[in-house]
């Protein structure tokens, strides 16, 4: 993973940010493609189905709890670029941790909207981009989508290092719409319309590289390529969710900039 605060030689600017915004692409369409193999099943996420007693979850929830416990036991969480789903009380970690360097404003950096993400993700993205149906593949469901929760919430929460370096970069531009508390303008400061279309024509050509069918018969007719998850909803998913949850969050972060 192209990360870049866990090497703390390198400078925070827009630039790497963005470099590492285009690797974690590369982790995201393939995710997605990976749980495209799989129908909806929703049954996994929906139904309090835990024989576990005092537990009333749906199987995913467990799963990503039970996944998210031992991860902070190995210090997951320890890394700012990470944030849990569900640990209240993050279990320290088991064994001695990287000391990760302080980038972000400690008051700003809990920001933390995976609820949001979680209710996005099963009600609206999901559903977007699976079959319908259900196979009963429950277990590897869950890792797909565990999988793909966690590449997505990564991206997003990237938004707390984005504002940093913004607000770090021009203070007296963000200053006034912070105290006033004005998320339109705070809004309209950190868009930068150009480049979010770049990235969507991005991803959408990432998924047509990563996801279509190789066949190896010559005399394969070459326009008639097929596609594991249509490309053109890879480009809908970053312009409907991923892009503004990742603005959201550096709204949030923003907002606390000078508390
Ligand atoms: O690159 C930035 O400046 C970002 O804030 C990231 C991002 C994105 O989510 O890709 C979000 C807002 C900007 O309008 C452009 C791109």
């Amino acid at each position: 993973m192209s990360s870049v605060v866990v090497e703390s030689d390198v400078q925070l600017s827009l630039d790497s940010i963005r470099e590492s915004l285009i690797r974690q692409e590369d982790t995201i369409v393939f995710s997605l493609i990976e749980r495209a193999k799989f129908p909806l099943n929703s049954l996994a996420f929906e139904e309090s189905s835990c024989l576990d007693s005092g537990n009333s979850s749906s199987l995913t929830e467990f799963f990503v709890r039970e996944i998210e416990t031992i991860q902070a036991k190995v210090g997951r969480y320890d890394n700012p670029e990470e944030n849990p789903f569900f640990l209240d009380n993050i279990p320290q970690s088991v064994f001695p941790t990287h000391k990760y360097p302080q980038a972000l404003y400690p008051k700003a950096s809990s920001v933390n909207i995976n609820k949001r993400l979680w209710d996005v993700y099963f009600k609206e993205l999901l559903p977007s981009f699976v079959k319908p149906g259900d196979d009963g593949n429950y277990a590897s469901t869950a890792a797909s989508d565990l999988a793909c929760l966690q590449a997505i919430s990564r991206r997003i929460h990237y938004g707390k290092f984005v504002a940093e370096v913004k607000f770090s970069d021009a203070p007296h531009d963000y200053e006034p719409a912070i105290c006033s508390k004005d998320t339109e303008a705070l809004m309209k400061l950190l868009t930068f319309e150009k480049v979010e279309e770049m990235v969507k024509k991005r991803v959408e050509k990432k998924a047509e590289t990563f996801g279509q069918e190789v066949k190896c018969v010559s005399g394969d007719d070459e326009s008639e390529k097929n596609y594991k998850v249509d490309p053109s909803l890879v480009s809908r998913i970053y312009g409907e969710w991923l892009i503004p949850l990742t603005k959201d969050v550096e709204v949030e972060y923003l907002l606390r900039r000078l508390d």
